[in-house]
Parts: C-alpha cells; sequence; structure tokens
C-alpha cells in the first residue's frame, strides 16, 4: 500500500527545487499551481525534504509512545476549543484516535503538552514533536504567501493573517479494522480551519480526498510528502473562490499496524477581513466582510450543519446566491 507509486491526482509544487524562491519563475508559477489547486481541489500537495526520513521515525516513535498511553491519561488533554483536545472511544469511528497540540512552534507550549501526558516530563518527545511542527508551519506559511501572491493580496495582510493565527498540531492514530469492521477511520468531512497541512507520518496511505471530479482519490503517503489543505475558513477568506478540502480516511484491513498521521491546523485568532482584492462585480460580496473564527467553531459546534456551503453561508453569508 503504503510503498506503492502511482501519478498524484492533485496539483504538486515541490518546494525542495532550489529555483523555489519568491520571484523566481518557478515561484510565479508554482503560486498558480496553489491557486488552482485551492480553487479545483481545496488542495494541493508538496514535495518538502527538509522534515526527512530519520525526524519521521522520530515522530513516529513518539506518537507510538503517547498514543501508548492509557485512555484515562490522554483523555486529560482537554480544551473548550472544538477539536483540540483529546478524541478517541468514540462509536461511529471506533478505528480512530487523536490529541492536540496547542501552539507547536513554542517550546514551554509542547512541555505544558507534555506536563499533562507525563507528569515528569518528558523532554526528548517535547524536542521532536517542537521541531517537527516548525517545519511544518514552514510549509503553512509558504502555501499561504503563494495563495496570497496568486490573488494579487498585499502580502502584508499575509503577515498578518500568519501572525494573528492560533496554530494546533493533531496527531492522529488508527488502529485496523478487526473482522468484518467497516475500514471508515474518518467520515468524509472538510476542516474548520483556514488551512491544515496533513502528513500521513508512517507511510501508510489512507487519506482520501473528493476531487474537483466528485471521485475520491487516495494521496501516496511519503516522509517528503504533504498535503495542503483548505478548510471552511479560507473560502470565506476568499469570498466563495477557494473550495475547503473534502476528504476522508479509510483503513485498509489489509494493513496490521497502526496508521499515524499528523495535521498542523491553523485557526485566527481573532478576527480576519475579506480583502478587497477579492471582491469586484465579478465577485461581489458574499460574506459578511468580518470572520470570527471561534465565533464560527462555536456555531458549528451548536448547529451541527453538516453540509459546509450551508453552515457557511448560515453563519455568514449575506446573498441568495448559494452555489
Ligand atoms: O489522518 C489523516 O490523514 C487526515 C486526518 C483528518 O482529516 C483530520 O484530522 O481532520
Ligand atoms: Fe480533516
Amino acid at each position: 500500500m503504503g510503498s506503492q507509486t502511482r501519478v498524484c491526482p492533485f496539483p504538486v509544487i515541490d518546494l525542495s527545487d532550489e529555483k523555489m524562491k519568491a520571484g523566481t519563475e518557478a515561484w510565479v508559477s508554482a503560486c498558480r499551481v496553489a491557486r488552482t489547486g485551492m480553487e479545483e481541489h481545496g488542495c494541493f500537495v508538496v514535495r518538502f525534504d527538509k522534515v526527512g526520513e530519520s525526524l519521521c521515525k522520530c515522530v513516529v516513535s513518539a506518537m507510538e509512545e503517547l498514543f501508548g498511553l492509557p485512555v484515562e491519561t490522554k483523555a486529560q488533554k482537554t480544551s473548550e476549543k472544538l477539536f483540540h483536545g483529546y478524541l478517541g472511544q468514540v462509536s461511529w469511528i471506533p478505528l480512530y484516535e487523536s490529541l492536540g497540540i496547542d501552539d507547536p512552534f513554542s517550546m514551554p507550549a509542547c512541555q505544558h503538552f507534555a506536563n499533562i501526558m507525563w507528569p515528569q516530563g518528558n523532554n526528548r518527545f517535547c524536542e521532536r514533536i517542537n521541531e517537527y511542527a516548525k517545519l511544518m508551519g514552514e510549509i503553512d506559511h509558504i502555501a499561504k504567501r503563494m495563495v496570497f501572491e496568486s490573488y494579487g493580496v498585499d502580502m502584508e495582510r499575509c503577515k498578518l493573517m500568519i501572525e494573528s493565527s492560533d496554530y494546533l498540531l493533531r496527531c492522529q492514530e488508527y488502529r485496523p479494522p478487526k473482522n468484518d469492521e467497516d475500514e471508515t477511520g474518518l467520515q468524509p468531512h472538510t476542516d474548520l480551519t483556514i488551512t491544515s497541512i496533513v502528513h500521513q507520518l508512517n507511510n501508510l496511505n489512507g487519506l482520501e480526498i473528493k476531487a474537483s471530479d466528485g471521485i475520491w482519490r487516495g494521496v501516496d503517503a511519503s516522509p517528503s510528502s504533504f498535503v495542503v489543505m483548505a478548510g471552511d475558513a479560507f473560502k470565506v477568506w476568499s469570498n466563495g473562490r477557494i473550495r475547503p478540502c473534502e476528504h476522508r480516511v479509510t483503513v485498509s484491513s489489509h494493513v496490521k499496524n497502526l496508521r499515524y498521521s499528523t495535521g498542523l491546523f491553523s485557526f485566527c485568532s481573532n478576527t480576519f477581513e475579506i480583502p478587497q482584492e477579492l471582491v469586484n462585480q465579478q465577485h461581489p460580496l458574499r460574506y459578511k466582510t468580518t470572520f470570527h473564527h471561534y465565533d464560527y467553531l462555536h456555531f458549528f459546534d451548536e448547529s451541527k450543519i453538516k453540509d459546509l456551503d450551508t453552515r457557511i453561508q448560515a453563519y455568514c453569508g449575506i446573498s441568495s446566491n448559494h452555489e
């Protein structure tokens, strides 16, 4: 499974390419690829070799150590923010377990998390997670710069969005299905984030994305392959141009190992405004200009509206132009 190579069905940007520097031709064309990927499929794939196999292996062992803890210990990571705490032992997604590490670029924040899991602390865990999260952060920042640039939105606004973002590293473990158990790891959904950077950490496939033609397609796992997905908030930011990425996880019953994946999720810590550059005659303003991200999470939690467009429209839509 994991080592099969197929042609990637989604646009790919090679960040390991030396020529990929702001201002170069390669960069300008990558910006276009990023935007097209976001508008058509809600995602693009980046090749990024800075994480590398050895850090990947270290993070996998950190995950094994973390998820090997008793459920009561893991359940101590709670959060008032939706999907930021421990999620596991859920009847409709029995294969899935996850834990969120808030503010993972900060070493003290990683230590705060580790102290909940290991009262005596766990420096090795913190160092690995912190190093890994910061590298994923680089991908997040580059991806956002590319999208902003391709829309001609002022780079200062991009900086502001990055600076006013809260990051969460969600660590996920999926066990293989038993006997005739269903292979569903996670049901189809879009993330509530601005962007989510997803990494299939231990080389086991499972992530599937609904492409623009409506067909579910898998993304091959590799240590250097990361999927940049648009979440609901990015659709609002783009005044409806970006399509949030619809994805799901399927865990093959042929594989006997646990599957580990991570997601670097970004949320706006307060409010953002839809850039003026994205509003014109062809694209009249579709949403209230100011978007309050945590309020949206709260709205989702209360309303439980599953359909993405209905939920965005109900939360901040201003016209009757449904898609
Ligand atoms: O495990 C994966 O590959 C994706 C996880 C995911 O979609 C999520 O946590 O929202
Ligand atoms: Fe997701």
